[in-house]
């Protein structure tokens, strides 16, 4: 594996390889499983792998995790190599975003609820930095996790609106097994608020069953699972959204593909997971998809 950190070597060395079909993992790196299988699926549908580390300051607000965020090249080039990545991007936000730059990227209304309410800008700041990297790498194939269910849903709108030539291929979310959905950053949870975040996942399960019971209202189905996220004296609940995805549009009455999402803070940490759930007007026919 060969690292760059700027885009006249990641093009040059692009450029010399001429790989036929490039599969690209954008990270913001502190590397776990969940980047892993990005890898491995990009592995599998291409034959050249780029992923790029890049702690994107223009995604974080001003009271935001940005200076704390963790960071670790060595442990992260170490599993990059280990997981089958041909090239590393690991540029510095100069380069990136050099002085005078003066474009922003902005999806509109899709990124109006959910984690673009409780952050706003994040998604220009995320759209700006993955058209740039888009632009950079001239991926065949872009990858990204489904724990970040409305990124997903605001790249594909980006993509078809401005005609971009990269197949933005969704991943499944890896989990610890006790259910914890894997983050870079799970590290900042102390012992007991890692014991308590398992109650992320198991009020999505809660409001899973509920829907194979028939359960179709959505005031039910978040009253549910504030429930069960009550449980935890620790945790703090940023919102819970049961929408259509992806659309996100607002509903009474879940029906079709439709994405429950929740945030939920235990102090400074804020985590986030969701499920996509294919909801059939029958009792006991959804699936999780
Ligand atoms: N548990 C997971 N399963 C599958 N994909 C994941 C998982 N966690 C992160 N990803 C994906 O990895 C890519 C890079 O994400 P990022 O580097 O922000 O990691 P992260 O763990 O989500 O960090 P954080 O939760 O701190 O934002 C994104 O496409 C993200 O959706
Ligand atoms: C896509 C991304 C790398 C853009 O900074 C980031 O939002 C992330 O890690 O999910
Ligand atoms: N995985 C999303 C990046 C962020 O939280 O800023």
């Amino acid at each position: 594996m060969r690292t760059v950190s700027t885009i006249q070597e990641l093009r040059t060395a692009l450029k010399n390889i001429r790989p036929q079909k490039i599969g690209f993992v954008p990270t913001m790196g502190y590397l776990h499983e969940g980047h892993i299988s990005l890898v491995k699926k990009a592995r599998e549908t291409a034959d050249f792998v780029v992923m790029s580390i890049f702690v994107n300051p223009l995604q974080f607000g001003p009271n935001e995790d940005l200076d704390s965020y963790p960071r670790d090249l060595e442990r992260d080039s170490q599993l990059a190599v280990e997981a089958g990545v041909d090239l590393l991007f690991f540029p510095s936000v100069e380069e990136m975003y050099p002085t005078g730059s003066r474009t922003i990227v902005s999806v509109h209304e899709i990124t109006d609820a959910l984690c673009g309410a409780s952050r706003p800008g994040h998604f220009d700041g995320v759209a700006t930095v993955v058209l740039k990297l888009f632009n950079i790498v001239s991926p065949d194939y872009a990858f990204f996790g489904m724990k970040d269910a409305q990124q997903v849903a605001v790249i594909m709108q980006m993509v078809r609106d401005l005609n971009m030539q990269v197949e933005v291929i969704p991943c499944p979310i890896v989990r610890e097994a006790d259910g914890l959905a894997l983050s870079s950053r799970n590290v900042y949870l102390s012992e007991e608020a890692r014991t308590q975040a398992l109650v992320l996942s198991r009020a999505l399960a809660e409001a899973q069953q509920l829907l194979g019971k028939g359960e179709r209202n959505v005031a039910a189905l978040r009253q549910a699972m504030e429930t069960v996220i009550g449980t935890s004296p620790l945790a703090e609940i940023d919102y819970i959204e049961l929408r259509s995805y992806p659309d996100l549009q607002l509903t009474d009455e879940l029906a079709g593909t439709c994405l429950i999402a929740l945030a939920v803070r235990f102090g400074t940490t804020r985590l986030i997971d969701n499920i996509l759930i294919e909801v059939a007007k029958e009792e006991a026919a959804c699936s999780v998809r």
